[in-house]
């Protein structure tokens, strides 16, 4: 299956507003940590519900900003959660940005960045069209290091990267970005139940549960263009 077909059916069936809750737990940390100013032009790859666009918007005012995504009904979706002018969700490829050089002060993507076809060309495509002194935040649940993940791939058919902690650091050097922060934000939100109720349906213990999110969550990988 492809990108296009994969999420069209989960921007159908809903699923983009329950990634959003869901990854909403981290993100906002994250998002929290970018250096954004007044009118700054944001692009967020992998959009889904084009949820972290419209919370720049509230809280630093950012400028004109993009929500790309390889899917048409989650584009459909995002474009509809809000009447923002200046945020536009647009169709597109992580292998090919449709963005001039040196046009974007901020790049954004939580929970995406592992689908791309060659994540080395998207990371040089980033590196071109950000300013110099941009940044790259890049923000995945699904990481060598988080052993808990490494069944989603049996569950989806579009291929995913899993690089460790190393990888990302290395790959976003060879595509000419200077690694400004490595960090794992914890999911301090997220329920867990008590002792007793595990097995769960989906964790046989409590432990690996709580180093699933507690300990491992999200890693945050960050970039600054020269
Ligand atoms: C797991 S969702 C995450 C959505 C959102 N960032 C969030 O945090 O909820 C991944 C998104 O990336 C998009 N995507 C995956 N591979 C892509 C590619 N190669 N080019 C463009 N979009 C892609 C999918 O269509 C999907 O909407």
């Amino acid at each position: 299956m492809s990108v296009r077909e994969e999420f069209d059916e989960w921007a159908e069936a809903g699923k983009d507003k329950g990634m959003e809750e869901r990854h909403w737990h981290t993100a906002k940390h994250a998002l929290a940590r970018m250096p954004v100013e007044e009118g700054d032009t944001i692009l967020d790859l992998g959009t889904g519900s084009g949820y972290a666009l419209r919370a720049l918007r509230e809280t630093a005012n950012t400028g004109p900003s993009y929500g790309l995504d390889g899917s048409p009904e989650m584009v459909r979706n995002a474009r509809d959660y809000t009447d923002e002018d200046d945020i536009e969700y647009v169709c597109g490829d992580f292998d090919d940005l449709p963005f001039e050089d040196d046009s974007i002060d901020h790049v954004w993507t939580m929970e995406a960045f592992y689908y791309a076809a060659n994540p080395h060309n998207t990371l040089e495509e980033i590196a071109r069209i950000l300013r110099p002194g941009g940044t790259f935040y890049c923000a995945v649940n699904y990481y060598e290091e988080n052993v808990h993940s490494h069944e989603w791939q049996e569950k989806i058919s579009v291929e995913m990267t899993r690089w460790d902690r190393e990888q990302y650091r290395e790959a976003f050097r060879e595509a000419g970005l200077h690694v400004a922060e490595q960090d794992n934000i914890p999911d301090l939100e997220i329920t867990i139940p008590g002792e007793a109720e595990f097995p769960t349906e989906d964790w046989d213990t409590r432990e690996e549960m709580v180093e699933r999110y507690r300990e491992y969550g999200t890693l945050l990988t960050v970039g600054v263009a020269p």
